[in-house]
Order: C-alpha cells, then structure tokens, then sequence
C-alpha cells in the first residue's frame, strides 16, 4: 500500500474487511450452536442493578460468544494496523493473547484506499481518531433467531465527532442466500458511501423506526407525537439505520437512554455520510471523544436526507425533552 494513503482511509478501508471477518464469525458461532450466552449485570449487587436500571441500562443485558470472538477479532486486527489510535469495544478488555491466527485481518478495501480523502482529513493523526466497536448488535434478536436485525459496528470518531464507519449485515439476504457475504454498508463524511446504493423513502406517507425489544413510557410518547402512518419496529442500532438508508424509513426515535457510544458511532458517520442525521432527541451531536461517557444518554433521533430534523424534533412534547436533561 503507497504510504501516502491518508490514515482515515486506512482505518476506514481496515475496518470494512475487518467487519466482514467479523461478521463471518458470528454465523459460524450460530452455526456451532454454542453461543455461550451470559447476562452482563446480573452478578452485580441490587443497588448496582438499580443504578443500571436509572441510566437506562438493562439488567438483562446478554453477551454471547458471538459478541466476544467478534470483538477480539476486531480490536486485534485494527489495533495491529493502528496502535496509536484509541479503540473502545462494547464488551471491555477481552483476552486477546491467544486468537486464531485467521482472525487477524491485514487487508484493506481497495477502492477506499484508492480514494480522494477529503481535505478535512488528510492530516487527520492517529490521536485525533476514536474508533467505537460493537462486536454484535441486537444480541437480543440473534439470541431469538432474528437474525437479519443483526450487524456488526465499527464507528470513526475525529475530534470527539462520529464521521464514518461501517455497518455490516453478516445476514443480509439470508432467507434466500443463508450463506452469503453479508452486505456491508460504508460511509466517511466528505466521501460519501459505499457497499450499498441508498434509497429513498416514501414520499406518501411518514415511517419511523424504533426499538422492538426495549419499549416503555417515553419512547411510547414520543412515538405518538410524531403521528407516524406506520411504525417499523426493529432490532438494533445498526439495522434501524440501515432501514433509513434503504428508504424503507424516514425517521429513527429512541426517547430512551438505553444505547451507547458503541451503538450509534457508525450509524451515525454512515448516515451522516449519506446525506442524513443523527442526534440526541435536543439534536445535538453526542461526543464520542476517548473519555465520552458511555450511554447516549439523551436518547436518538436520526433522520434521512430530505427530512427537516429540527422541525420533526420540535414536534415532540416538553414532557419528553424534559425528561433526558444533559
Ligand atoms: N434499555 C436498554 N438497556 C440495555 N441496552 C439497550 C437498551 N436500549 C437499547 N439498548 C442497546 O442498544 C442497541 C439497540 O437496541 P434496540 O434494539 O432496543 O434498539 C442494542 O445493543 P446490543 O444488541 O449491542 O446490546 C441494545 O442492547
Ligand atoms: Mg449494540
């Protein structure tokens, strides 16, 4: 490779033949039948579960196999490329001594590397970029065979700013291909995307998208105030932006702090790339520099291009502002 090739499309052209592997892992988990489920918070003290509850974490929150082989493949491979960014997964330090040695991605997407880097970032430096990682998201859904909602998310951050990443999909398409590639969805601010060609969503009538596992009160309320025609009730962070992206939706309202850094990075740089956005329900941008807090803490309110973000948002009652103060 011309070592001349700006390091954001490096990182960016890593991270989608790294998602992919990644992806690869996560069928071969499913089709092991051993997915090694365990609950995340269960073992912490009642006061602990209690503070997860008040942030909007959920006690039950599974981790399989899946999300820790995946994981260890991500951040080995990337953090081999590029030891001097930062790299922060969703299921914390894992063992990363002893992996196959096939998990260890060295190649690059050929047609990012060929590509102009935006002027913003040619000398973008390896301490600027965060890259957030999450190794499956929607455990839920894969756990119940649901697993089209399921894909794998590694987001670029430049300067505390999500500006592009990868979403890939390991089951795309998989009633009728149950073995294929997946479909990888990519974007970097400046560039644009690529992997996919986006579509555009119905001009006669209004779609949101929302959370299908983890409903309550106030995702409810938002909901209702927006008066959609129809309501696409998905798994995961990732496959909802993916419905904006494929025109399937027009909006993605979440007025819960249940989802992390690691959940909206990528969406967030890939719809963003693609003409879109993505914000808190206030709709300001979250910071997702090195020593961001965890939780989106003020819920997600993403919309494709086209939408009015600001008016859609002023449509939701102050109940609901009011209740994810900053
Ligand atoms: N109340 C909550 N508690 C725990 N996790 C939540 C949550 N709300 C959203 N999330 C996490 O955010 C992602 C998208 O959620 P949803 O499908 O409900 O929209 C999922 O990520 P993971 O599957 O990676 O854990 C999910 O676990
Ligand atoms: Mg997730």
């Amino acid at each position: 490779m011309a070592q001349s090739v700006p390091l954001i499309l490096k990182v960016l052209a890593s991270s989608i033949k790294t998602a992919a592997r990644a992806g690869k892992i996560v069928k071969d988990v499913m089709d092991k039948g051993e997915l090694g489920i365990v609950h995340k918070n269960t073992t912490l003290p009642t006061f602990m579960n209690y503070f997860f509850r008040l942030i909007g974490a959920s006690k039950n929150d599974v981790q399989t196999e899946a999300d820790r082989s995946a994981q260890r493949c991500i951040i080995t491979s990337l953090s081999r490329q590029f030891p001097n960014i930062t790299i922060i997964g969703e299921e914390g330090t894992l063992d990363e001594a002893e992996i196959p040695s096939d998990w260890i991605v060295t190649d690059f997407d050929e047609c990012v590397l060929k590509s102009t880097c935006p002027p913003k970032f040619i000398d973008t430096k390896p301490e600027d970029i965060v890259v957030w990682v999450d190794p499956l998201d929607g455990t839920s859904e894969y756990t119940e065979g649901l697993l089209d909602h399921v894909t794998v998310l590694i987001g670029i951050a430049v300067g505390g700013k999500s500006v592009g990443g990868v979403i890939h999909q390991p089951y795309y398409d998989y009633h009728t291909n149950r073995n294929g590639p997946g479909k990888t969805y990519w974007g970097l601010v400046g560039l644009g995307v690529g992997g996919f060609t986006p579509g555009k969503a119905p001009s006669d009538k209004f779609i949101i998208t929302t959370s299908r596992s983890h409903r309550d009160e106030m995702v409810n309320r938002a909901l209702n105030a927006l008066n959609p025609d129809e309501i696409i009730s998905v798994g995961g962070a990732g496959h909802k932006v993916v419905v904006l992206l494929e025109g399937r939706a027009h909006a993605y309202v979440y007025a819960s702090r249940g989802c992390k850094k690691w959940d909206t990075c990528a969406p967030e740089g890939v719809l963003e790339a693609a003409g879109g956005l993505l914000t808190d329900i206030h709709g300001k941008h979250y910071d997702y520099s090195k020593n961001a807090s965890f939780p989106d803490a003020q819920g997600i309110f993403a919309t494709v291009q086209g939408v009015n973000h600001k008016d859609l948002i002023s449509k939701l009652p102050e109940e609901v502002h009011k209740a994810f103060p900053y």
